[in-house]
C-alpha cells in the first residue's frame, strides 16, 4: 500500500474569495478560557467534497489551530498558521456524527463545542509556546463529515420527503459519502495520518471505513466531482463514543432494559440499509463474516491499529453490550493474529457518562478522551 499513495501537489490554502457564501470563509475561533485569544480558524459552511456535484450535506466542515508561534505574535491568517508546511506529517482529527442515519437535527456541526475545546487545548498546553513544542506537531486540524441521510417520514418536526435528495439515502450510500470525505480530505489538505472518531451510527460508520471497499460494492476506488479516482488511507485509530455495532444482535435480542426500542430499531436500520437482515449483519463491525480486521491496512509506518471504545452506563438508547459484543469479536479476531497484526483495544465504561448524546453536546468529556488518544496516552 505505501508504494500507491502518490501525493499530488496540494492546492494553495482556501482563501476567503473561495468561500461558499457572501461573509463566509475563515473565521476565528476564541478561546472559551480566554475569550479574547484567537486559538484556530473554523471555515464557514463547510466544503463540498464533490465539488460541483454535491448535494447540500456532501460536506465537511474543517476547523485549523494558529500555530503556536502565531499564537505568540498574535492575529495569525489561516495561510501562515496551518498550510505553510510547518504542520506537514501532523494527524488530524476526523469525527462523524451519529443520528441513526436519520437524524435531521444532528450534522458535522455537532463536534464544534468538542473541536473548539481541542483547540483550546492545544492552545494551553504546557509549553505551548516553546520551539520544541512548535516543532512537535501535534495536530495539523479537525475535521467533520456530513453525508446524506436515510429518510425520517415520521420526525416530529422535520419530516423528509421522498423528493429529497439529502434524505434518500440507502446503504452503502452513507459510507460511500464518509470514504468520498476522507478522500477529499487527503487530496485536498495532504491528511495522511488521522484518527477517527465517531459518535452513534457515527461510530459503527468510523469502523465500516476501516474494512476492505469490496464490501461496500467499491470497484477501482472512490470517485470524486472532478474526475479523480481518490486514494482513501485507512486511520491509524478509531474512537467510538456511544456506538451501534451489531443492529441485528439488537433486534433479535435486545438488552431487557432496552426492549422498548426494538421497535424503534427496526424501523431505523430498516430505513438506511432495507428489510433484509443478512444486509444488516454484513454490515455492521461486530457482526460481519468473514471478519473483517485483516482488511484494516496502514499506509504509514504506524506500529499498531487502536479502537477506544467509549460507552456511557446511563445511554438510555445504546446498551453497553454493543461496546462488550464489539470487544468480543476483536478478541476472537486477535487471537488468529500474529502479535504485531493485533489490534489494541481500550474500552471505557463510563458509569458518570450521561444520556446517548450528553457526551458530544458538552464536548468536555467527548474532547478530553480524544486529547489523550492524539497524545498517545489512551
Ligand atoms: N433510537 C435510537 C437508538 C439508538 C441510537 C439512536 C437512536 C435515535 O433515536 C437517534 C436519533 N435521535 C433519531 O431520532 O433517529
Amino acid at each position: 500500500e505505501p508504494s500507491d499513495f502518490k501525493q499530488k501537489p496540494l492546492l494553495p490554502p482556501p482563501k476567503m474569495e473561495d468561500a461558499p457564501n457572501p461573509g463566509g470563509g475563515w473565521k476565528p475561533v476564541f478561546d472559551p478560557v480566554s475569550f479574547n485569544t484567537i486559538i484556530g480558524y473554523h471555515w464557514d459552511g463547510g466544503f463540498d467534497y464533490l465539488h460541483d456535484d454535491s448535494t447540500r450535506l456532501q460536506t465537511v466542515e474543517l476547523w485549523i489551530p494558529v500555530s503556536r508561534a502565531n499564537l505568540r505574535y498574535g492575529k495569525p491568517t489561516p495561510s501562515e498558521c496551518c498550510f505553510g508546511g510547518s504542520y506537514d506529517g501532523a494527524p488530524y482529527l476526523i469525527y462523524i456524527h451519529g443520528g441513526a442515519w436519520r437524524d435531521p437535527e444532528i450534522d458535522a456541526m455537532s463536534f464544534n463545542k468538542t473541536a473548539v475545546n481541542i483547540l483550546s487545548s492545544l492552545a494551553h498546553q504546557p509549553g505551548a509556546l516553546s520551539p520544541e513544542q512548535q516543532s512537535k506537531k501535534k495536530l495539523a486540524g479537525i475535521a467533520s463529515i456530513n453525508y446524506r441521510l436515510s429518510p425520517y417520514p415520521n420526525h416530529p418536526t422535520d419530516p423528509s420527503y421522498s423528493g429529497d435528495i439529502d434524505r434518500s439515502a440507502k446503504h452503502p450510500d452513507h459510507i460511500h459519502d464518509v470514504l468520498t470525505a476522507l478522500g477529499f480530505l487527503q487530496k485536498r489538505f495532504g491528511v495522511k495520518e488521522y484518527i477517527l472518531a465517531g459518535h452513534s451510527c457515527g461510530a459503527t460508520l468510523a469502523l465500516q471505513a476501516c474494512m476492505d471497499d469490496k464490501r461496500w460494492n467499491i470497484w477501482g476506488g472512490i470517485k470524486d466531482g472532478e474526475g479523480d479516482v481518490l486514494t482513501v488511507t485507512k486511520p491509524k485509530a478509531v474512537v467510538g463514543f456511544n456506538g451501534l455495532y451489531d443492529l441485528a444482535g439488537f433486534i433479535e435480542s435486545p438488552p431487557r432494559e432496552y426492549k422498548r426500542w426494538q421497535e424503534a430499531y427496526k424501523e431505523f436500520v430498516t430505513g438506511a440499509f432495507g428489510e433484509d437482515e443478512k444486509v444488516w449483519r454484513e454490515a455492521c463491525p461486530a457482526s460481519a463474516d468473514p471478519k473483517w480486521v485483516k482488511e484494516w491496512k496502514l499506509s504509514y509506518e504506524e506500529k499498531r491499529r487502536k479502537v477506544v471504545l467509549v460507552q456511557s452506563l446511563e445511554d438510555s438508547l445504546v446498551p453497553v453490550e454493543q461496546t462488550e459484543g464489539m470487544v468480543e469479536y476483536f478478541e476472537k479476531e486477535n487471537e488468529k493474529l500474529g502479535e504485531d497484526e493485533k489490534v489494541k483495544v481500550v474500552v471505557l465504561r463510563d458509569a458518570k457518562g450521561g444520556d446517548h448524546d450528553e457526551v458530544w453536546k458538552r464536548g468536555d468529556k467527548m474532547a478530553e478522551i480524544l486529547w489523550y488518544v492524539m497524545e498517545g496516552a489512551i
